[in-house]
């Protein structure tokens, strides 16, 4: 199966574990069947009287055996052990890795709860593929091999009769477990699916649906949901405990078939009596090996339907359709902090670009084309929904255009490598994140290593110019930043901002939460920053854009106006309207 690659791949980097545990195996399994069946020889042995010696003999091997048993079945676990969690943490690394580049898709088409639960419960799974699907089989043809040669030197029939209880252990008891859990599993996913999404639905959010009301409703269905999946698990559980119990049932009817045929053969005198206890022992100890076979293909199913998920939550990166392009040799030049001392600012161009969101069936840009001269300010402005968030994903790599190109500096983005972007740009997002910490943890979240002598006061001064004296570095920052106001969260970010370096800014709405005064103030601070940088800002309101060299309005997609503010409302086109309507707007809320 393709997408169980990685574990194989996986898996081959811990070959050193997986050999010695194997190896350890194969011991303990041995020793385990030797030692029952010495046991057995010994007890028969003893009615028999035979010499002192043949007895210490006999008691010292069981002693040894017992001993070796113990021993190496620490060392299989060990070294199984030690794989296992090995091969956990590189799904876990490289299923992160494949996960980045697509991450704005994914979260776009699943439920995020849902998909939280899927990718550690499905990473989870694949982690049981060595331990109860690879090495059982392994381990119990290896086991079961030696004692049907060690019966087979006593009776073939006994052998054949072991072969028997084998091939029905192995095949059709599993396959029994298979068809009663196929449809039982997929229940269970479904129900597990559902409960994760309630629970992030009430989760985050509680306080709406506290307020509106909703929430003894949402309980409700949070515990219907749990107590659904619960009772799924429980038969789940119950089907595979009925195949473990076969397993065992069959295990006494091979060994009382080892008896009876024993019986037969001493009866007809082709067996000596001394040895039936031991092979009954014998027969009995290798089925108990073989046990994991029972559940095995459960295991096997799970884990190659967890492997199949992960493979569409976040394909192999040479299927996925992010564009990976070769790095450009002057790349480095361009984006490299070390360049940044020249403060070159930066041009960006957006030639024609169209975007469509996957799975909608309108494009959110239509022939996008603008221009960012170097060291220029410009503002986008437009109704909401209009494509302005959309042009800062595209220019941070965080989305590949559907058509069109987007360079900067006169290098096609798709050359860039999005971290490099990412390091060099000021940016602000509608929505940032923020980290339990202190303030200081916040500003200095990518862990810029500023000089440490300097760094105080650096983050001092930033914290002045975004308005945040009242905050101190040592403040500390809830989960989400819930004990700041909108306004605060904002002025963090711009702050945070400010501290990166880099000669680009792209920023989405960064004071849409600051009252007039404060949004001037900041706003004058941030652009005597970026004097000499290239800027762009996405904003609603109109106030305070005399000063940009360019504004873009856009409408459904499409730039509509582009001009200085004078330009646009001598033109007395749609910006003018939309500046009309502001000032009306002030007025009412003056008046
Ligand atoms: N993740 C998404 N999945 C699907 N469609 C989206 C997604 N994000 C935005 N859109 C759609 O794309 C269009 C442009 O959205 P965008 O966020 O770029 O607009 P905007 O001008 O920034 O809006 P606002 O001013 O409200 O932030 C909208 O029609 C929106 O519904």
């Amino acid at each position: 199966m393709k997408e169980l690659a990685v574990l194989s791949k996986a898996m081959m980097q811990e070959r050193k574990d997986i050999l010695l545990s194997i190896m350890f195996g194969f011991i303990a399994g041995t020793a385990g069947v030797a030692l029952f069946s010495a046991s057995g020889y010994m007890i028969s042995q003893t009615v028999f009287a035979p010499p002192l010696y043949t007895l210490i003999v006999l008691t010292s091997m069981v002693k040894l055996l017992g001993f070796v048993r113990a021993a190496s079945r620490y060392g299989e676990r060990l070294a199984s052990h030690r794989a296992t969690f090995s091969i956990l943490s590189r799904l876990r690394t490289t299923f992160f890795a494949r996960l980045i580049p697509v991450t704005p898709g994914i979260l776009n088409k699943n439920r995020s709860g849902d998909l939280l639960a899927r990718i550690v419960g499905d990473v989870e799974s694949l982690q049981h593929y060595f331990l109860r699907v690879a090495y059982p089989p392994v381990m119990v043809v290896m086991v079961f091999l030696c004692t049907v040669i060690f019966t087979a030197v006593y009776s073939f029939w006994m052998a054949c009769l072991l072969v028997a209880g084998m091939l029905i252990t192995a095949f059709v008891v599993p396959g029994l477990v298979v068809s009663w859990q196929r449809k039982l599993n997929d229940q269970v996913r479904q129900h597990r699916a559902t409960l994760s999404t309630e629970v992030t639905e009430v989760l985050y959010g509680f306080r709406d649906l506290k307020i509106y009301g909703q929430l003894a409703q949402r309980e409700q269905m949070l515990e219907h949901a749990s107590a659904s999946l619960a009772s799924e698990q429980q038969r789940s559980a119950t089907q595979l405990l009925r195949g473990q119990s076969m397993h065992v049932m069959i295990t006494y009817l091979v060994t009382w078939g080892v008896l009876v045929l024993g019986a037969v053969l001493i009866g007809k005198g082709e067996l000596s009596g001394v040895f039936l206890a031991m092979l009954i022992l014998a027969a009995q100890t290798v089925f108990e090996e073989s046990a994991a076979m029972a559940v095995l293909p459960a295991y096997k199913q799970d884990s190659e339907y967890a492997a199949k998920r992960l493979a569409q939550t976040a394909p192999p990166r040479d299927e996925q359709h992010v564009r990976v392009a070769p790095v450009h040799p002057n790349q480095e030049r361009i984006w490299e902090p070390c360049m940044y001392s020249e403060r070159s600012a930066v041009e960006v161009e957006i030639c024609n670009v169209s975007f469509q969101y996957e799975g909608e069936w309108r494009a959110a840009l239509k022939e996008v084309s603008l221009h960012l001269a170097p060291g220029s300010k410009t503002a986008i402005v437009g109704p909401s929904g209009s494509g302005k968030s959309t042009i800062l994903d595209l220019l941070l790599k965080l989305r590949t255009p559907t058509s069109g190109v987007l360079k900067l500096n006169n290098v096609s983005i798709s050359e860039h490598h999005e971290e490099s972007i990412w390091r060099n740009t000021h940016v602000v997002l509608q929505q940032s994140h923020f980290f339990r910490g202190t303030i200081r943890d916040n500003l200095l979240s990518d862990n810029q290593n500023l000089d440490e002598e300097r760094e105080e006061d650096r983050l001092l001064a930033v914290l002045q110019a975004v308005q945040l004296q009242h905050l101190a570095l040592e403040d500390f920052v809830y989960e989400k930043a819930e004990n700041l106001s909108d306004g605060e969260k904002q002025r963090l970010a711009i702050a945070r901002a400010m501290l990166r370096p880099g000669t680009l800014w792209l920023l989405d709405e960064p004071t849409s939460a600051l009252d007039y005064v404060t949004e001037a103030r900041v706003l004058k601070n941030l652009m005597a920053q970026a004097v000499n940088d290239t800027l762009l800002l996405i904003c609603h309101r109109l106030t305070g854009l005399e000063q940009m060299h360019q504004i873009v309005v856009m409408d459904q997609g499409r730039v509509v106006e582009t001009g200085t503010f004078d330009e646009l409302m001598s033109q007395k086109g749609y910006f003018y309207e939309m500046k009309q309507i502001e000032l009306q707007m002030l007025g009412d809320q003056g008046a």
